[in-house]
């Protein structure tokens, strides 16, 4: 993957700040934030089923596809409670080096 392809992920956070003050009507981002954090929880959920469905089908354009359909939906979700992907990522970075077998067993 190239810098600008992760950099997609931050252009994201950056266009899903701006679109708060947008006009629901011309906005999807606008009108899902509009609706509060449970409905932004719920089209999350919806759309991480239809990439799970798509995972079990096995056809890669279609899980990519529904995927970044649910990677953008999970940037809003975030954004109801006032975090973003970037906050997703500094954890992941947190954990980088640490095994899961080995943090599981530190539980
Ligand atoms: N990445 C996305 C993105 N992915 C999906 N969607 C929208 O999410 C909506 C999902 O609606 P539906 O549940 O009806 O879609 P669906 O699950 O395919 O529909 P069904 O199969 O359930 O019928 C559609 O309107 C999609 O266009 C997105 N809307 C916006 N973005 C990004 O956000 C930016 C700002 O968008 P606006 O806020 O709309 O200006 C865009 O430029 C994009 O970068």
């Amino acid at each position: 993957m190239s810098d600008d392809d992760y950099a997609a992920f931050a252009r994201l956070d950056a266009t899903i700040a701006a679109r708060r003050s947008a006009d629901a009507g011309e906005s999807w981002t606008a009108a899902l934030l509009a609706k509060g954090p449970e409905k932004c929880a719920e089209k999350f959920g919806e759309e991480a089923v239809e990439a799970i469905i798509e995972a079990v089908k096995g056809d890669r354009a279609k899980l990519t596809a529904e995927a970044a359909d649910a990677v953008y939906h999970l940037a809003v979700m975030l954004a109801a409670r006032g975090l973003a992907l970037s906050d997703v990522a500094a954890e992941l970075a947190r954990r980088e080096g640490r095994s899961g077998i080995e943090e599981k067993a530190a539980r």
